[in-house]
């Protein structure tokens, strides 16, 4: 089977115009959400507006990605997925790539160089190094402390962004814009936070934090697109349709969201062609999916995963799942939130439950559930605390948590079996240091909600702990479904 490249590439697929050679975008994590969102996005703004917008893409220490798009001119597909059929699309919008881990010198070259206007980012939520009990920069963290040293020694995503600008402070002074695609409340203002501590305990001098300032923005974004895992079966779906083999197709749902904050210090792309929407208002988009499509994300894969669904739309399949989710949604979730005007929640809700039926996109639940110590901050907290404060209990939160720390932390002698154990958690040995020789379930409950693992705003909450912990004895003794069941008022 022929290799895909430039000249066997079917026109008539091709996403958008192709890019440019000249590049006006770099973009920190060239993982699968970047390469289904922004980069179609960019293309699309391109193909209709044009501007020197080609993107310089930098994985983090894989080449797997990277040599594959090498090998292809660059090119790849979009495999898209939904109950209504299937499609390829071909994007052609990067123009040079690098891996961090063995080019550091050159990400803050290019992040340094003037021509670059926006340097976008896809660094996971844990990527951002924020504490989770106090919400400062985690300077202890081995990576942001070795890379405090100096620009040579930035090992971290967070302080590669760091050293760039600082270099771009001493070299140009030229304004750019940095823009988190990551899924995180207030994802801007976040990263200009973590960039400014960096900067702070680094010692850089007073003109570089002035110029950080004045010079650099950080627009919030709430960002949208289910996007999984890349396999074998991806590739033999792309081969079977494009009759040539692509080694870096990403598949994703046909569903796409992009809301910003139109504060770009030295231009952007045409987004609003792709179909973005630019809004004063995106820290209530941001709530609105982080919170209803999440969270809801979330417990669904703990529930599914304890539950042997090894996919969403299986764990959805379950009567005590979507019961258990729809109320998270109307009952914890959306009275939390102050809604964006003219927003319909109905719509947005039976719209994500048609999301997660998606049997032919099968996401993963150990995808979703995975890094749950970052995620659930941004989900669960506030919810539960404003149902707390109104002296109400906060069931599905404290279900979420409940099904969480079985899957990533199980009590001992119970097994969650096969999905969890394929869960990534980077708390999980912290989990288990903390959890060890706890006296019983409630106490193994205390020792991570008070752990530093939740801010103590949450953590302190007797009663929200002794919640988690009926739900977790149920969960180990009577299964899941009895849990989900209890939570219910079943
Ligand atoms: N996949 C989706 O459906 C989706 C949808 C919306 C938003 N997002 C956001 O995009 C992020 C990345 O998702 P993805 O699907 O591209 O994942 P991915 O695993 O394909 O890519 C993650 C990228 O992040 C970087 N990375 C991984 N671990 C890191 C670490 N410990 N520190 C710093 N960087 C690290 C790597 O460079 C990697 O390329 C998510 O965490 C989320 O915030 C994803
Ligand atoms: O990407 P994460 O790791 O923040 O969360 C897992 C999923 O909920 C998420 O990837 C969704 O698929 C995505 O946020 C949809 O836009």
């Amino acid at each position: 089977m022929p290799h895909l490249n430039r000249s066997n590439a079917p026109f008539e697929r091709r996403i958008g115009a192709s890019a440019p050679d000249a590049t006006g975008i770099v973009h920190l994590g060239l993982g699968q959400f970047h390469r289904a969102h922004a980069a179609v996005n960019t293309a699309l703004a391109m193909a209709d507006k044009g501007g020197d917008w080609g993107i310089v893409g930098v994985a983090n220490r894989s080449r797997r990605i990277i040599d594959a798009m090498q090998a292809q001119d660059y090119l790849y597909s979009i495999l898209q997925l939904s109950p209504e059929g299937t499609d390829v699309q071909l994007v052609d919008v990067h123009r040079k790539l690098l891996v961090a881990a063995e080019q550091p010198g050159d990400v803050l070259a290019e992040i340094a160089d003037p021509a670059h206007k926006i340097i976008t980012l896809t660094i996971t939520e844990k990527g951002y190094n924020k504490d989770s009990a106090t919400g400062k920069l985690l300077v202890g963290n081995p990576d942001i402390a070795a890379s405090l040293a100096g620009p040579d020694t930035a090992k971290a995503p967070l302080a590669q962004l760091a050293w760039g600008l600082v270099k771009r402070a001493r070299e140009s002074q030229a304004p750019v814009t940095v823009l988190s695609c990551d899924n995180m409340q207030s994802a801007g203002t976040t990263t200009r936070e973590m960039v400014f501590e960096f900067l702070e305990a680094a010692g850089v001098e007073a003109p570089v934090l002035d110029y950080v300032t004045n010079q650099v923005s950080f627009p919030n974004a709430m960002v949208d697109r289910i996007v999984p895992g890349t396999n074998e079966e991806t590739k033999a779906q792309v081969e079977k349709i494009l009759g040539l083999r692509d080694e870096a197709p990403v598949p994703a749902e046909q569903f796409t969201m992009w809301v910003l904050e139109d504060h770009f210090k030295a231009g952007r792309p045409a987004w609003e062609a792709a179909g973005a929407i630019f809004s004063e208002e995106v820290e209530k988009y941001e709530l609105v999916k982080l919170r209803l499509l999440n969270g809801s994300h979330s417990l669904i894969s703990y529930l599914g995963g304890l539950s042997d669904s090894p996919t969403i739309p299986s764990a959805r399949d379950k009567d005590f799942v979507a019961e258990s989710v729809r109320a998270a949604i109307y009952n914890e979730y959306l009275p939390s939130i102050d809604l964006p005007t003219g927003f319909d929640p109905d719509a947005y809700v039976a719209q994500l439950f048609h999301r997660w039926q998606n049997h032919a996109l099968g996401d993963k639940t150990a995808r979703v559930g995975s890094d749950g110590s970052a995620k659930l901050l941004q989900r669960i907290v506030e919810p539960a605390i404003r149902l707390l404060d109104l002296g109400e209990m906060p069931h599905e939160m404290a279900l979420t948590a409940a099904s969480w720390i079985a899957c990533v932390a199980p009590p001992a002698g119970f097994d969650p079996g096969a999905i969890a154990a394929e869960m990534e958690e980077p708390q999980r040995e912290a989990l288990a240091k903390a959890t060890a020789g706890a006296t019983g379930v409630r106490d193994h409950v205390e020792r991570i909600m008070t752990g530093g693992f939740f801010p103590e705003s949450l953590g302190s909450r007797t009663e929200f702990n002794d919640r988690i912990a009926e739900l977790l004895g149920i969960i180990t003794s009577a299964g899941v479904e009895a849990a989900a069941n209890d939570a219910l008022g079943k």
